[in-house]
This record gives structure tokens, sequence and C-alpha cells, in this order.
């Protein structure tokens, strides 16, 4: 370890001893200015113990369309309740539940409207799909040490569902049972979409394959911004002949070409001079990852680029998103892991790429960027 790391560890085992002390809490409660930092902290570490409780709130509000009734304007707990399905003082219940975490706001003595973050969740169809699908995620985490000393080598909720990823657990390669995780990558496509079409200039590119495109809305996206791009679409067989169709319809067939296979086994085809990773990298163990990135790599002609698109770990602003919520979702899910752009652009270089460099975006919770050269 060298001196520099000696001394952080020094400094952070002598800041935890402090931080530890009931009287350094108590008195830091009451000193002016740090009054300040000691409750934030509190309430942070409530948020901490309560945030299961919150994201149970918001799926009540997806799962009883409270969003829905609220959206169409103000109403009172007797009408929610009726329209919800819930007594009233179960509507109520939750209403008042939902205003502090801003998903509902009561403006006027009982008129019920929408609340900052609640205007935000009842226009995004994409978010609620999430909300819904996170019902998997929660069952999983039920018993989050069970399912940390399992190992991975259980099969769990996500890992059924992501049938490519309960592969070890007899699940289909071939690209069976995906309508389902298909539809729910289609509907929230358009958050990271959105982040490459404002970080990324496609006038110098010609043509764009999307490895693992899914249904085709990646593609759908950035073909209808950008006209001019012949687009291919690869994936395993019954999900790129449906993305491809589908594709076809919406933005004409003869800008498609689809390429069913298995991007570990099968060739990548060349010929393109851009080809995207989108939500693709972090569903993959080290291993797998690395030579998939080679298995891309062995297909570009120089200069023509790879595009990564995830949400990456340790960014600054959305470090929880990273390693907390994506590093427990992929644990469940059986494979891959959220990954630094450090990292990231480590093992585009191993791959043989020439360059790689980090693109940042403005809501690091879509996506966050990376772009190799050949
Ligand atoms: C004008 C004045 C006075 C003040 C202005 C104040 C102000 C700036 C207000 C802000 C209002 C505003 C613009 C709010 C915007 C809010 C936004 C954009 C919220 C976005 C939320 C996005 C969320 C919650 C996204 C969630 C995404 C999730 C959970 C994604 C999960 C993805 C999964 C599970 C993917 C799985 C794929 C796999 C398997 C990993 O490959
Ligand atoms: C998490 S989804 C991402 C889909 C899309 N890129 C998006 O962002 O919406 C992963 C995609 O990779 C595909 N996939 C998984 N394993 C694959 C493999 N071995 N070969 C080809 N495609 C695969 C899945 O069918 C699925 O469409």
């Amino acid at each position: 370890m060298n001196r520099l790391a000696a001394l952080r560890l020094a400094y952070v085992q002598r800041r935890n001893a402090v931080f530890s002390s009931a009287r350094f809490q108590h008195w830091a409660a009451r000193l002016p200015l740090i009054r300040w930092i000691a409750t934030r902290r509190a309430k942070g570490a409530f948020d901490l113990l309560a945030g299961f409780t919150y994201s149970q709130i918001l799926r009540a509000y997806v799962e009883t369309g409270l969003f829905d009734v609220l959206r169409q304007g103000p109403c009172n707990a007797a009408a929610v309740a009726h329209r919800i399905g819930l007594s009233q003082e179960a509507a109520l219940t939750l209403l008042r539940a939902g205003r502090p975490l801003m998903l509902s706001e009561e403006p006027a003595p009982d008129h019920w409207t929408l609340g900052e973050q609640g205007a935000v969740f009842a226009t995004n169809p994409g978010v609620q799909a999430m909300v819904r699908h996170h019902r998997l995620l929660y069952a999983d985490l039920a018993d989050p040490v069970a399912l940390l000393r399992a190992d991975r080598k259980q099969p769990t909720d996500l890992s059924r569902f992501w049938t490519y990823a309960g592969a070890l657990h007899g699940a289909s390669e071939r690209g069976a049972d995906t309508a389902e995780y298909s539809a729910l990558m289609a509907a929230s496509q358009h958050f990271v979409a959105d982040e490459v079409l404002a970080t990324v200039d496609f006038r110098g590119t010609r043509s764009l394959l999307d490895v693992g495109g899914g249904h085709g809305a990646f593609l759908r996206h950035i073909g209808s911004a950008w006209p001019h791009l012949r687009l291919g679409l690869f994936d395993l067989p019954e999900v790129a002949a449906a993305g491809a169709a589908a594709l076809g319809d919406a933005l004409g067939a003869h800008r498609i070409t689809a390429h069913p296979g298995n991007f570990f086994s099968d060739f990548i085809p060349s010929g393109y001079d851009m080809v995207s990773l989108i939500r693709i990298l972090h569903d993959h163990d080290d291993g797998p990852a690395q030579a998939l990135l080679a298995n891309i790599r062995k297909s570009l002609a120089p200069g023509a680029r790879l595009l990564i698109a995830e949400p990456m770990a340790r960014i600054p602003g959305a470090e929880a998103m990273g390693e907390a919520f994506f590093g427990l979702y992929l644990w469940a899910m059986g494979s891959g892991r959220p990954r630094s752009p450090g990292e990231i652009i480590a093992m585009c270089r191993a791959a043989g790429f020439a360059s790689a460099r980090f693109l940042p975006t403005a809501q690091a919770v879509n996506a966050s960027l990376i772009i190799a050269a050949a």
C-alpha cells in the first residue's frame, strides 16, 4: 500500500470512530453550522432504512392506477377511492403517504393532484413499466443474505425473466420466451436513446449495427432522427426477426437488415462503421463481456467505432444507482455487473481498440456513454 492510501485509510478509520460516537451525534445535531449536515445525515439514515416502504408506495400508485386518476385533474379522496377500488380510508392513507414523496399533493382542502415527482411518473409509461417490473427484484431481495449466499447458483425471479441470463438454469439461448423482456426494454428505451441523441453526432456515420438490439427501439429512435443511416439489428433469432419486422414497418424495410445469431459464438457482421451495445455489456460477467468486445473488434474496419451506452458504476452524483441498485439487480439476475467507465475503457483497449473515451450524459441514471475506435 502506498503512503497516500495508508493516510486515507487511517483518516477513514479515525472519522468513523468519531461519527459512531453517540456523544458526537448528540452535539452535532445542536451545534450551529454542522447541525445542518447532521440532520441531513439522520434523514439519509432514515431513508436508507425506509427505502423499501417508499418503493412500495410508488408501486401502489402505479398498480392501482392512481397516477392516471390524478393526471386527469384535481380529485377528492372519496372519488379517488371509488376510482382505484379502495376504501376511502385506504385511499387517503395512500394519498397522504405519497405526499412527502412528492407523488401527490393537496393544494386545496380535499383537492388532490399529482406532486412534483408524480408529474414525472404519471406521464412516463416506460418508468411505470419499470416500477411494475421491479416486483420481481423485490421478491428476489426479500431475503438479501440468502440471495448473496446462493452465489448465483439458484434460479431467481429475475433470472427466469431474462431467459438468456438464466441459461445456466436450463433456459433458452435461442431466443424463446423473450417477448416480455423485449417489450419492457422497448418501453424504457427512450431513456437511453435520448441521451445518445443528445451526445453523439451521427453526421459522419453511414451505417449502424445494434448488437443485442432487441425489438429495434434504439434503432427506431436513432434512425428517425438520422434518416440517412443504414441500420442492422443483431440479436437472438426470435428477437431479431420480430425486431427487424417492426423496424421495417416503422422506417422502411430497405433500411434494415436483420442479423439473427449469438453474439458470443457467431461472427458479428462486418461492413458497418458504427456498432452499438445498448444495455448489453453490464449483463455479462467479465470473461464473456471481454470476449464480446473482442468479437465486435474483429468485425470492424480501421476507424469504425463502437458505442457503449448503459448505466455505469461510480459516476459522480449517481453512485448509488450504479453499484447499489444495478449491483444487486444484476447479482439477482445471475449474470453481469455494473462497470465504471475506467473499467470499460480498459476492457476496450484489451480487446484491441485503438482508443476509447467516456462521454458524460445529462442524466447518468439513464445511461453513460463510451465510444471506442478500432
Ligand atoms: C423552475 C423552478 C423554479 C424550479 C425548477 C426545479 C427543477 C429543475 C425541477 C425538475 C423537474 C424535472 C425536469 C424533473 C425531471 C425528472 C426526471 C427526468 C426523472 C427521471 C427519472 C428516471 C427514472 C426514475 C429512471 C429509472 C430507471 C430504471 C429504474 C431503470 C431500470 C433498468 C433496468 C432494470 C434495466 C434492465 C436491463 C438489464 C437486464 C440490466 O440489461
Ligand atoms: C437487456 S436487453 C437490451 C436490449 C436493447 N439493447 C435495449 O437497450 O433495449 C439484452 C438483449 O441482448 C440480447 N441477447 C442476450 N444474449 C444474447 C446473445 N448471446 N446473442 C445475441 N443477443 C443476445 C437479448 O435477446 C436482449 O435483446
